[in-house]
Order: structure tokens, then sequence, then C-alpha cells
């Protein structure tokens, strides 16, 4: 399989455990919404501000099937790149899938402090994770080749488990 993709919500680790991995592989690690925000020359929440979610969700349409088309990368996708039908398509013939969970508890621990989430900014943020989650759920799970819990095990205990699944899934 030509790359490595991790998918999940928001605080799940797509970032963190991306790079870890991309490291112990010695392959490029991209991150889509990085990638955006070098491409436009401006923040994720900016996007959001000036060209609402829909013009986001545009860009970040086209950054996966770009990045989708390398070959031999680790590619930590944005938390909402499932929701449409395109990108679930392109991320599963890109490469391996990895759905990384975590639960909603997790998820507020781990945003809490940063406030470049744009769709986080609601007065009451557990609820809306909980919500996106019922959503999008069912959506990492239909591409993905494994799902890895990421509760109480450190980022590099999520790693090891990764690398340790890969070499026993079938091919395709
Ligand atoms: N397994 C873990 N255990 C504890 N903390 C973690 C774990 N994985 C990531 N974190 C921490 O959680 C925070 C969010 O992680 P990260 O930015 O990698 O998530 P993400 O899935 O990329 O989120 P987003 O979809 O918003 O880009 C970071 O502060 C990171 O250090
Ligand atoms: O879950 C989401 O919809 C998002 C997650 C982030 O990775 C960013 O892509 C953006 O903040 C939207
Ligand atoms: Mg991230």
């Amino acid at each position: 399989m030509r790359n490595l993709i991790l998918v999940g919500p928001m605080g799940a680790g797509k970032s963190t455990i991306g790079r870890l991995l991309a490291k112990e592989l010695r392959l490029p690690f991209k991150d889509s919404d990085k990638e955006i925000e070098l491409r436009t020359g401006a923040n994720i929440p900016w996007i959001f501000d000036k060209e609402g979610e829909l013009g986001f969700r545009d860009r970040e349409q086209a950054m996966i099937a770009e990045l989708c088309g390398c070959d031999g990368v680790v590619l930590a996708t944005g938390g909402g790149a499932v929701m449409r039908d395109e990108n679930r398509r392109a991320l599963h013939a890109g490469g391996r899938v990895v759905y990384l969970h975590a639960s909603v508890e997790q998820q507020v621990g781990r945003t809490a402090r940063d406030r470049n989430r744009p769709l986080l900014r609601t007065a009451d943020p557990a609820k809306t994770l909980r919500d996106l989650l019922t959503l999008r759920d069912p959506l990492y799970r239909e591409i993905a080749d494994l799902v890895v819990e990421t509760d109480e095990r450190p980022p590099r205990m999520v790693v090891l488990d990764i690398l340790e699944r890969l070499q026993r899934l079938p091919p395709r």
C-alpha cells in the first residue's frame, strides 16, 4: 500500500502520532491542515472566518486529493475530512487507513487549551465533540484498515501498536 493515512476526531492525536510514525518509518510526514495553512498563508480559524466552513472544506478536498496521490508518506488528515464521499474514496485508495479512536472525555481534555479549532468555539465543546463523533465514527470505520485506541495510552505506545498490527494486515 502506498501511504499510511491517519483519520479520527480532533484530539485523537493524528498530528502527534503521524509525526512519530513517520520518524520511525523514515518517511516524509504531511499534515493536511498544515499543508492548507502553508498553501494559503492563513491559519484555519482565519479561513473559516473569511470563507466559511464550505470554503475550508473545498480547500481540504483539493489537498486530500493531492496528498493521496503521493507515494510513501505518512498523512494526518483533518478531523472532518471523512465527511465528503470524494475524500473517503481518495483516502481508501491512497493507502492503509488507521482510525485513531479517542473517547469524547479524552478529546475534551486534549483540545481544551488550543484555540486553533474553530468548530470548538461553542458554548459546550464537549457536546459539540459528542455530536461530531456520533456523526463521523461510522465514516472513520467505513474506510479504516485498523481501529486503534488512544485513551490512556501515551503516543509511543500507540505508535508501537500501529506498527505491529500493520505487519499482520492481510493484503487488500
Ligand atoms: N495518546 C495520547 N495521550 C495523551 N495526549 C495525547 C495523545 N495523543 C495526542 N495527545 C495530545 O493531544 C493534543 C492533540 O493532539 P493532536 O494535535 O495530535 O490531535 P489531532 O488528531 O491532530 O487533532 P486535529 O484534528 O484537531 O488536528 C496534543 O496536545 C497532543 O500532545
Ligand atoms: O473536525 C473538524 O472538522 C476539523 C478538524 C481539524 O483537524 C481541522 O481540519 C478543522 O479545525 C476542522
Ligand atoms: Mg492535527
